[in-house]
Order: C-alpha cells, then sequence, then structure tokens
C-alpha cells in the first residue's frame, strides 16, 4: 500500500517504573490501511496503543498523527480517532439509541443512530439495553460507537476475542467495509488467522520491540525462503470448515 504516513512513531519508549515496556518503537501507518499489532501476552501492544490514542503518557519518543504532534495537540489528536471502550465503558441500563446520542454530545456531533446501527446490522436492536446484548452484537456496537465523531482513524483492540466463528467472519467484513470508506484502521489480535485475512501489514512486537514488519505474505514468503515447510496438512478441511457447514454462516446472535 503506497499511502502517506498517518501516523508515524519514532523511537517509542514507555518504562512502568524501572520496567521497559516498550524499547524504542519506530514504524508507519499509511493512510487507509488496516495495520496489525500482533504479538504475545505481555508485548506492549495495548501500552503502544494507548499512548497513540493520547490516554497513556508515553516515556520517550515522538508520535505524529496526521501531521498532528502528540505533544503539542493531543486535542486535536482526539477530534480526528475512534476509540472503542471495553464493555465497562457503556452504561448497561440505556438503550443503543440512547448510548449513541450520548456519544455524539460528548463529540458535540449529531449523529443519525439508526444509520450508524445500520452500519453494524443492529438496527433491530436499537430499543435493547446494553446488557441485553450478545457477545458478538456488544462487539459490532462499540465497533459503531468508534465511528460516531467520524475519525480518520479507528482502534480496535482485540476486536474478536470471545466471538464465535460466524460472529468473527461478520466483524472481519465490518472492518473492510470501514476501511473501503477510507477510514485507516489499527488494530491488535491474537488471531493469526485474521491478520492474515485482515491486515495489510502486520508489525509483530515482542518483548517492547518490533521483531518483523510487512505484509503478512511477505512475512510468510522469507519464512518459506528459509527452508521452512509446514508438515502437510492431509485434511482438505479443518474443524472449523465443518463448524461452519453445520451451523451456516450466519449470525445466530439476533442478526
Ligand atoms: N500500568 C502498568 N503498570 C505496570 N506495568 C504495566 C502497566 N500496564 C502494562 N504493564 C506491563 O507492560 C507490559 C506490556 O503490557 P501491554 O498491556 O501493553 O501488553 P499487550 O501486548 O497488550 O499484552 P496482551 O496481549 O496480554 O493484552 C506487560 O509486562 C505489562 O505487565
Amino acid at each position: 500500500m503506497a499511502g502517506r504516513p498517518i501516523i508515524t512513531v519514532r523511537n517509542l519508549v514507555k518504562r512502568y517504573g524501572n520496567f521497559e515496556a516498550v524499547k524504542g518503537l519506530n514504524f508507519d501507518v499509511y493512510e487507509g490501511e488496516i495495520f496489525g499489532l500482533l504479538g504475545p501476552n505481555g508485548a506492549g501492544k495495548s501500552t503502544t496503543l494507548e499512548i497513540i490514542e493520547t490516554l497513556r503518557d508515553k516515556t520517550q519518543g515522538e508520535v505524529i498523527v496526521d501531521g498532528y504532534n502528540l505533544d503539542k495537540d493531543p486535542g486535536e489528536i482526539k477530534k480526528i480517532i475512534g476509540v472503542q471502550l471495553q464493555a465497562a465503558g457503556y452504561y448497561p441500563g440505556l438503550k443503543l439509541t440512547e448510548l449513541i446520542d450520548l456519544f455524539a454530545g460528548l463529540y458535540n456531533r449529531k449523529t443519525d443512530p439508526l444509520a450508524l446501527l445500520d452500519m453494524v446490522n443492529l438496527r433491530d436492536k436499537a430499543k435493547a439495553k446494553y446488557k441485553e446484548l450478545s457477545g458478538g452484537q456488544k462487539q459490532r456496537f462499540s465497533v459503531a460507537t468508534t465511528l460516531i465523531n467520524d475519525p480518520r482513524i479507528i482502534f480496535l483492540d482485540e476486536p474478536t476475542t470471545g466471538l464465535d466463528p460466524q460472529a468473527r467472519r461478520n466483524l472481519w467484513d465490518l472492518i473492510t467495509d470501514i476501511r473501503k470508506k477510507g477510514t485507516t484502521v489499527i488494530l491488535t489480535t491474537h488471531y493469526m488467522d485474521e491478520a492474515e485475512v485482515l491486515c495489510d501489514r502486520v508489525a509483530i512486537l515482542d518483548s517492547g520491540s518490533i521483531i518483523a514488519l510487512d505484509h503478512p505474505d511477505k512475512l510468510i514468503d522469507q519464512l518459506v525462503a528459509t527452508g521452512f515447510e509446514r508438515p502437510r496438512e492431509v485434511k482438505k478441511a479443518n474443524l472449523e470448515d465443518v463448524f461452519i457447514q453445520l451451523t451456516g454462516h450466519k449470525l445466530r446472535d439476533g442478526v
């Protein structure tokens, strides 16, 4: 993807006391791409995202988001990004339309809640309370709320964790649709199949450092070029294929 960098991170360091969780990261995210941050538990993915999102202080380094320097213009950065809240961020007893109106008010924006719910296949749940949604519906709703301020970039931290195979695929489609509309997406995931399907480029973090950064295909090709060969798959399908064939492609949680 030959876009211009919309996020530039240089020599980013984060220390918690004496512990260095992020050790001098350098990377760019290009406008219009889906960029994945991968890595084992504790690698520093959430810390890095939260620093760029202006939610966590950095120790050192420079972060530029769409031309705005994090040190000088965090308020401008907040205006152009969409951040996914954890479930605890939503009042459980409010209806979905009320929650959207509430967030729109915080952003000082006018939004059509039903149009937004349409995007994430939740129009028929407009009058439902947040606490009445299934896990997949909650995830879709939280992605919808990242779009309320019409952001240039959205941040998704493990958006499909805990979802069933249909709900995961549905969320992949949603993320792809959001990108098609020109929004840049930066996400973390522990699912390598998800990163392979969704991400234009991925950075693999380990113990606070980037150990690889490229297109998923290129990283795979590089590994194959070393002589690595996966044990041959004897079966032409896997258990997930069985599951999807048996239970269908449709979402089960009320669509
Ligand atoms: N507030 C904090 N105080 C001290 N240490 C912290 C704090 N937040 C995170 N850490 C540590 O920093 C390291 C990176 O944590 P981070 O949450 O960024 O990792 P992660 O890659 O997102 O992990 P996971 O995949 O488990 O979500 C971990 O060792 C973690 O224990």
